[in-house]
């Protein structure tokens, strides 16, 4: 113990001495003229301890970044006032749930949670921020019309923990689409949607396979996750990854008879299995553990649909899914004044949510976004889930331009979002940095990073573009007289400053 003693001292003195170093170099670069910015900017990633032999190393000019100085931006961005600008109280059509003010002692028994942590959900408060709620259903009730969580959530930490490393009692297969994915169930009755690892994380996708053969990637679902956040969207349900055991988490806990019937040994000894889909479940497509041991990502289920119905809609600028035919986006030149004479595109936020969703798919490189989502509730006035998004993350060494077309078309951003994309390229709160922190509080980073860093440097680089996409919308603007604005003015009710 004196050992251990010893040894934490140590490892505070380190991290002490490590923040103290970071703050310094902070300092350094915020007192940088605004001028040096660019070329900091620039400088490409870096090793991280705990880097893979697929990533790359350091490019040239190492920018003595480290984990806690990455962490410490992260801090710095989320406290930032465009983070956590100030929420006016929700009104009570805005929760997508609505909760039973009081429960009878006659029903109360019906209605306990049962946890497997034994400290139990006893005394039932129906309220939304009660502590009594196990961690999924505090999520539920915190859905507002305009997004998924709170910043800074207090429940996010527990949910996350939760899922990572509750028990599994069930596994099913999720019915509909076009790959193999289960739905666990937890002791206090939680749900996750559960998307194995199919390749190797580094493995860019195949140039001649179509976008929409490409496979899905579990470590895609969970940086699109952080990535989100980041962004201060807040529209993705929360993902974490896991290592999963094939045989004691899914085929001795399963109901799912025509899943249970596909489990076999591969011939090197380790445990597979391949489901039933309609594309991709076949012994030449079977997911494997190594023997056991199965990455996945699984992500938070949202409200059943009983409780709170979800709209579809298609999206505007969704691919032909052929391989011969083009989509009228990329042929008519009028495309988007057509679209923003269209409902639900013509009123309140559709179209500029639209564009924040496009920018996100094309920081990530997602092609296959051609569905998204909504609650029926709340109408047209609301946030658009960012759901699948395992397509994501496929390709760092090429950009995919085609999927910015919207913003290039319609030169239409919401200003909030412009604000914090131009926060995230500056080198202290640089996206790169920010993602990697983000991403290093996932339990699967103790196997590997989940973002390489070619893929953390395209973020930046894709980053960049988008904001040469807005400026260079601004200056056509300037020029073609029509007075039309880029920027979507959504902060003029808040009292302080935004200018430049
Ligand atoms: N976290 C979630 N909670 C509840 N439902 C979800 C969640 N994530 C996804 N879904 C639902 O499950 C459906 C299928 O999920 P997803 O799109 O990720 O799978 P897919 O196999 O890629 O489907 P497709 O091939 O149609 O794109 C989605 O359309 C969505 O309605
Ligand atoms: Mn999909």
């Amino acid at each position: 113990t004196t050992w251990c003693a010893r040894r934490r001292a140590r490892t505070i003195c380190l991290s002490l001495a490590f923040i103290t170093i970071s703050l310094h170099l902070l300092l350094v670069l915020v007192s940088l003229s605004i001028h040096h910015l660019p070329c900091l900017t620039t400088t490409g990633g870096r090793k991280t301890q705990m880097s893979g032999p697929g990533s790359t190393g350091p490019s040239g000019a190492d920018r003595s970044g480290s984990w806690e100085s990455d962490l410490l931006k992260m801090k710095a961005l989320f406290d930032h006032p465009l983070y956590s600008t100030p929420r006016p109280a929700v009104p009570e059509d805005d929760w997508l749930l609505k909760v039973k003010p009081k429960v009878k002692a006659s029903e109360k028994s019906s209605l306990m949670w049962k946890s497997d942590t034994q400290d139990g959900y006893e005394d039932i408060q129906w309220n939304r921020s009660s502590e009594s709620h196990p961690p999924w259903l505090r999520f539920h009730l915190g859905i507002t019309r305009w997004e998924l969580y709170p910043h800074q959530d207090p429940n996010m930490e527990l949910l996350v923990q939760h899922l990572a490393t509750h028990r599994i009692v069930s596994a099913v297969q999720k019915s509909g689409g076009t790959q193999l994915k289960l739905v666990m169930s937890f002791p206090n009755y939680g749900q996750a949607l559960f998307k194995p690892k199919k390749q190797e994380r580094d493995e860019e996708s195949n140039y001649n396979l179509y976008y929409f053969s490409d496979f899905e990637r579990h470590n895609a679902e969970i940086a699109a996750f952080h990535l989100d956040r980041i962004l201060g969207y807040r529209r993705i349900p929360p993902v974490v990854g896991r290592l999963v055991n094939v045989i004691k988490e899914i085929k001795d806990v399963t109901t799912d008879r025509k899943l249970a019937r596909t489990f076999f040994t591969s011939p090197v000894g380790n445990v597979c299995f391949y489901g039933q889909c309609s594309y991709y479940c076949s012994t030449e497509h079977a997911v494997c553990g190594h023997p056991r041991d199965l990455e996945a990502s699984l992500a938070v289920m949202l409200p059943d649909l009983s409780l709170a119905t979800r709209r579809s809609w298609r999206s505007p600028w969704r691919r032909s899914y052929s391989r011969s035919k083009l989509a009228s986006w990329e042929t008519d030149p009028d495309y988007c004044e057509t679209i923003k004479k269209t409902p639900p595109y013509d009123k309140g936020t559709r179209l500029v949510d639209f564009m924040d969703m496009v920018i996100l798919d094309f920081l990530m490189s997602n092609m296959d976004r051609h569905h998204y989502e909504t609650f029926e509730k709340f109408g047209n006035d609301t946030f658009l889930l960012h759901l699948d998004n395992g397509r994501g993350f496929g390709r760092h060494s090429k950009d995919e331009p085609s999927i910015l077309a919207p913003l290039t078309q319609c030169c239409r951003i919401r200003h909030s979002t412009w604000l914090r994309l131009r926060l995230l390229s500056l080198p202290q709160y640089h996206i790169s940095d920010v993602m990697r922190a983000s991403l290093s509080q996932d339990p699967l980073h103790k196997v590997a990073p989940l973002l390489s860093e070619p893929h953390l440097t395209a973020l930046s680089r894709r980053l960049k573009t988008v904001l040469e996409t807005v400026s260079h919308c601004q200056e056509q603007r300037r020029n073609d007289g029509s007075g039309q604005n880029v920027i979507y003015d959504d902060l003029a009710h808040l009292k302080w400053s935004t200018k430049e």
